[in-house]
């Protein structure tokens, strides 16, 4: 089965229409990229997990946190201070979106496919190509700061608190990627501020995916390998689990701990810590037995700001966050390519 060129058929259509025979050949990755079918029984490396508590000593909360991101670039935070229902409430938000509206329903949120990153129910992320396997996912995006970018009235009005929903987490998410920022220049020995001001006001996008059932899931994957672009990304899921980071050569399952948030460190931040801090390349798969629901918190530059690294001597050309991302949709991620290439 194939799908046609341009046409904006959702994962999930296809995951109703597809049961239980085989997925369209555009979902089909190459061996090489393909999930393994049999992940080692002795893998039980797991991400580092940090509270955040106020009872933590902060020489020790600081050395954690500068060796999760030196090891990692991906960790979970847990004591974060964010209402546990405001997480569930969020979560909820998401699969009334999917799972309670028609096909029909959902398309009146159809976000702009010939426009990447527009705002809305979408599932394509990069520019059309012939080369580019699709990823088995659909997603809504959220526009939430700054403020003046949020327009509510492009989001879901039921549940009744949806808007008001999404406004509270964002304002939360922001919070605690500045105070993330803030140890993470600290542990490097830098004064607080010093990566907040590299990055300049924060552009936030909140990213719901929804990845359907998929019949043959050894070969799909819900989204590629890739870095995020931005600055930081604050990551939570569901209890199905599928996101998965490379470490040291292996992809390692990032178990879903319900209350506990995923912090990803994204692209410009390993320009301005100068390589010392990486950003973690990651992946999700898919099962062929529940849908998986995760949101994305993306906290990014503005378009127009040049990032370069604030320790020398510099190891990463300085590039403009326009033109790195116009490079990312247009050539897509493959893994960490587009920022190898800023390496001098
Ligand atoms: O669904 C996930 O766990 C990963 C999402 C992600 O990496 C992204 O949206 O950039
Ligand atoms: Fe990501």
């Amino acid at each position: 089965m194939e799908v046609a060129a341009g046409e904006p058929i959702r994962v999930q259509t296809l995951s109703q229409l597809t049961k239980p025979s085989q997925i369209p050949s555009q979902y089909i990755q190459p061996p090489e990229t393909r999930p393994d079918p049999t992940p080692s029984p002795t893998t039980t490396k797991a991400i580092p997990s940090i509270s955040l508590g106020s009872h933590r000593d902060v020489t020790l909360l600081r050395r954690e946190i500068g060796e999760a991101c030196r090891d990692w670039g991906a960790f979970h935070v847990t004591d974060h201070n964010v209402p546990i229902k405001l997480l569930n409430d969020m979560r909820n938000n998401g699969r009334s979106f999917f799972e309670k509206r028609g096909v029909e329903d959902k398309m009146k949120y159809s976000c702009d496919s010939n426009l990447p990153a527009s705002e809305g129910y979408g599932s394509r992320m990069l520019v059309e190509s012939n080369e580019t396997v699709l990823d088995w996912r659909d997603y809504f995006d959220h526009h939430t700061r700054p403020v003046s970018r949020r327009n509510p009235l492009k989001w879901p009005e039921t549940p009744s608190n949806y808007r008001e929903v999404v406004a509270e987490y964002s304002d939360r998410m922001h919070a605690l990627a500045q105070k993330l920022l803030c140890l993470i220049s600290e542990s490097l020995g830098l004064p607080s501020s010093c990566i907040e001001e590299a990055v300049g006001e924060f552009y936030q996008n909140i990213t719901v995916s929804y990845y359907p059932p998929c019949p043959q899931p050894e070969l799909t994957l819900g989204l590629q390998s890739h870095s995020d672009m931005g600055c930081i990304t604050l990551l939570i899921q569901d209890d199905v689990g599928g996101l998965q980071v490379l470490k040291d050569g292996q992809w390692i399952t990032v178990h879903p701990v319900s209350d506990a948030i995923v912090v990803i460190l994204a692209d410009q931040t390993e320009v301005i810590t100068n390589g010392q801090y990486r950003s973690a390349i990651h992946r999700a798969i898919t099962n062929a037995n529940r849908a998986r629901l995760s949101v994305a918190t993306f906290h990014d530059p503005a378009k127009t700001m040049t990032i370069s690294p604030v320790i020398h001597p510099p190891r990463y050309k300085q590039v403009n966050y326009g033109d790195y991302v116009s490079l990312w949709y247009t050539k897509g991620p493959d893994g960490k390519r587009n920022i190898d290439a800023l390496q001098i």
